[in-house]
Order: C-alpha cells, then sequence, then structure tokens
C-alpha cells in the first residue's frame, strides 16, 4: 500500500518523515508555549522589568541571555588571560602595569584591553594607586591544576567548534577532540599506543584535583574493605582514596599502556598499600574479582550505549551479592544551574570526541539494571558540574 505519511521540510537538512498521528502537546508543553508567546512580547518584558516584584528577575533573566550570547567570548578572555601569562604574572601579588608588559610581552595599548576585559569576568581587579591582582576567578583558576589543564586543552575543542552545525549534525566526523581520546568509538581501545595514553591520562590525572573531593564527600568509601577502579587512568582517584581511607586495600584496571602509567606513578610517589595495576580491556577481558567495591568514575560517558552495556555486563561477572558498584561522572539533568551546564558541556565534549552520552542518572541506572544489576541509588555531589553518583547492587 502506498504511504500517505505526510512530509515536511525540516531545515537544511531536507525532507523528513513525519508521523502518521501527530501526538498532541500536554498541558505542561502548551503552558511552556503560552509563556513563550507572552516572554515573546517586548511590552511584556518591559512591564516585568518596570513592576516591583518582578523586576530583579526579569534583570536577572536578561543578564542570562547576555551570558549565553557572548560567553564564547568570555572562554577566549579567559583563554587568553592563561596563554599569556597574565594569570601567572599576578600569583605573588599585585604588580603594576609596566611590569606585567614586561611579563606578557604585550604593548602597553593591548595589554591595557587584555586587563580591562579580564577584570570584566573577575580574572583580575585594578586598584586606584594602578595595581593589578586576581579577582576571585582568577585566584581560583591561577591554584588549580586540573582547571589550568582543562582551560588549555580547550584549544582542541574551540577548533572543534568552529563549524558548530557539522558538529551537531554529523557531518565533521575527524574531530581533534577524537584524537586525543585516541580510545573513544567501538574498538578503537586495542590501538592506544603509549605516547596517546600520556596525552589524555596526564589532563585526567589533573583534573582529579576538581573532582574526588566532591566524590569522597559524597560516598564513604570506608564502609568497604577493598575497591578496584575500573578505567582507573593513572591512578589519581585511588591516591585520593588512600589520603583518606588509608586501611583499604586498592587495585586498578586500564588499558596496558594506562596501567603502565600508574605502575609507575604509585612506584614515584608510594601510597601506604601499594595498589595492584591490571591492564587490559574492561570489555573483552575477565575482570579481577573479590573487591567489595568497584568503581567507575569518568568512564561511561565516553561511551556509546551498547558499550556501556558490555562493560556493565563485564563488571556484573566479576561481582558477587553484597558488593557496590559506584559509579561517578558529571551527569545530565534540568535541576539546577550546575546540572545544567554539565548537560551541555559534557554532551557537547562528548560529540566533539565521537563518542558516548552525558545521561541522567536514571538512564545510567536503567544500564546497569539492563546489565543484572539488582537496584540502583543516586547520591548527589555538592557540585553536580562535576560529578553525580550512581551506586547500583548486584
Ligand atoms: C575519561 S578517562 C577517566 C580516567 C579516570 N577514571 C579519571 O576519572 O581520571 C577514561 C579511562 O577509561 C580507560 N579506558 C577506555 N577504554 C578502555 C577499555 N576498553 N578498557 C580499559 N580501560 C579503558 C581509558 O584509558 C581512561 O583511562
Amino acid at each position: 500500500m502506498a504511504s500517505t505519511v505526510p512530509v515536511a521540510r525540516h531545515g537544511r537538512h531536507g525532507l523528513a518523515p513525519q508521523p502518521e498521528h501527530q501526538p498532541r502537546p500536554d498541558w505542561r508543553s502548551r503552558l511552556q508555549a503560552w509563556r513563550a508567546r507572552l516572554v515573546a512580547r517586548p511590552g511584556f518584558r518591559r512591564l516585568a522589568q518596570r513592576l516591583p516584584l518582578s523586576s530583579s528577575y526579569a534583570r536577572a533573566r536578561e543578564n542570562d541571555l547576555f551570558a549565553l550570547v557572548s560567553g564564547f567570548v568570555q572562554s577566549q578572555i579567559l583563554f587568553t588571560s592563561l596563554k599569556t601569562g597574565l594569570i601567572d604574572a599576578l600569583a605573588d601579588g599585585p604588580v603594576t602595569m609596566a611590569e606585567l608588559a614586561s611579563r606578557t610581552g604585550f604593548p602597553q595599548d593591548r595589554l591595557d584591553r587584555l586587563v580591562q576585559a579580564a577584570q570584566s569576568v573577575g580574572l583580575v581587579a585594578t586598584g586606584q594607586d594602578g595595581f593589578v591582582t586576581l579577582g576571585d576567578h582568577g585566584a581560583i583558576i591561577c591554584s588549580d591544576e586540573g582547571l589550568r589543564a582543562m582551560i588549555n586543552h580547550h584549544a582542541l575543542l574551540y577548533r572543534d567548534l568552529n563549524d558548530p552545525v557539522a558538529l551537531f549534525d554529523g557531518s565533521y566526523t575527524d574531530t581533534e577532540m577524537r584524537r586525543l581520546w585516541s580510545y573513544a568509538g567501538s574498538g578503537r581501545e586495542s590501538a592506544v599506543e603509549p605516547e596517546d595514553a600520556a596525552a589524555y591520562s596526564a589532563l585526567m590525572a589533573a583534573s582529579q584535583s576538581m573532582l574526588s573531593d566532591e566524590i569522597l564527600d559524597a560516598y564513604d568509601f570506608g564502609r568497604h574493605t577493598s575497591l578496584i577502579d575500573i578505567g582507573g587512568g593513572e591512578g589519581a582517584f585511588l591516591t585520593a582514596v588512600a589520603k583518606r581511607y588509608s586501611g583499604l586495600r586498592m587495585s586498578l584496571f586500564d588499558l596496558p599502556p594506562v596501567a603502565k602509567r600508574a605502575r609507575d606513578r604509585f612506584a614515584a610517589h608510594p601510597l601506604g598499600q601499594c595498589p595492584r595495576c591490571y591492564g587490559g580491556s574492561f570489555l573483552d577481558d575477565t575482570l579481577p574479582r573479590g573487591h567489595d567495591c568497584v568503581s567507575l568514575v569518568r568512564v561511561l560517558f565516553d561511551h556509546e550505549d551498547a558499550v556501556v552495556l558490555r562493560l556493565l555486563r563485564n563488571v556484573r561477572a566479576a561481582m558477587e551479592p553484597g558488593q557496590t558498584l559506584v559509579i561517578a561522572e558529571p551527569m545530565a539533568g534540568n535541576d539546577s544551574r550546575g546540572q545544567r551546564y554539565a548537560t551541555a558541556y559534557f554532551g557537547v565534549y562528548v560529540m566533539a570526541m565521537g563518542s558516548g552520552r552525558c545521561r541522567t542518572p536514571d538512564e545510567i541506572g536503567a544500564l546497569a539494571k539492563q546489565a543484572g544489576f539488582s537496584r540502583f541509588d543516586i547520591r548527589p555531589c555538592r557540585s553536580p558540574l562535576m560529578a553525580t553518583i550512581v551506586v547500583v547492587f548486584p
């Protein structure tokens, strides 16, 4: 029988099939559409800006919108302030503009512009005395190695976002992020060479400084006797765990070149008990058994659902009832500003890697149940931007 499915033009992507029976929006969507029509009216916005009860809310939304429109400029001010050494030059206290000019190599008039821009986003502050100091944002960036490493490596992501539509519609796939994350994408993990592992593992280890406290404050690993960190990188998370729980026996599993880096790290900086480091693929190899806690930190979001299911089934096969799997990574959601930032940033980040998805805690729990686990709990961290925890039980 010939199809009578109606078709509609879909932007630059041409014709797209429409469902035979058009679904109807529910009352929430209709209410949101009504709100959108109201907000779109300049007269309504003017009124909201003038009424005492709504004026501060209206102003905040206006600023939010401008931050969205101009966010890319702010990020580039940040990048330049770090790259040129402006932030580092202020690490030890107030500095004159003349000294900054000699430290950054910028001519005075261009330095004036950079300092003005950096001040506008809270990186630096200029005093009445003409000295420049770190602002609050600048002070945090100056002292946090992980944050600095992340900002510096954004140069790759900026280039991948040069044609954002091509990145979103999937026509641009040969990305710089895909080259950095050499295991990302089905079946590429066996091709990871030591130099590839070094590039991404160093970044991961540096950025643990932002994450491990969040996880350790939200989940008590002290209730366990032994922990294996699967996809544990070069061991930065286990190092943080060992500082809090010196009696916990620990092991790490990662691709062979990464496990070797972990072994070298633990040899150079010994912990109370030296973790055992296993090299292999968490998809294909049998995972070590006998740990009452297994962790997956920033691992699942790198992979498509089918790969995550394979991994979780493999983890489940190595676990017994009574043991616990702790999954921690930035997760998607709409409940807080932090969750929304995490959704946008990590969603686009893994898209540029060419593999993975930023999932909600419930999506992760559902995948775990599909992989044979019996139930899961969600434990929020202080900053959802860094991580949310899903605790899973066999
Ligand atoms: C995003 S990094 C996270 C590292 C660490 N958990 C952290 O949070 O710093 C993902 C890790 O998974 C590892 N990995 C990826 N595919 C793997 C595989 N098939 N088998 C074992 N490890 C793998 C990578 O080598 C990498 O160390």
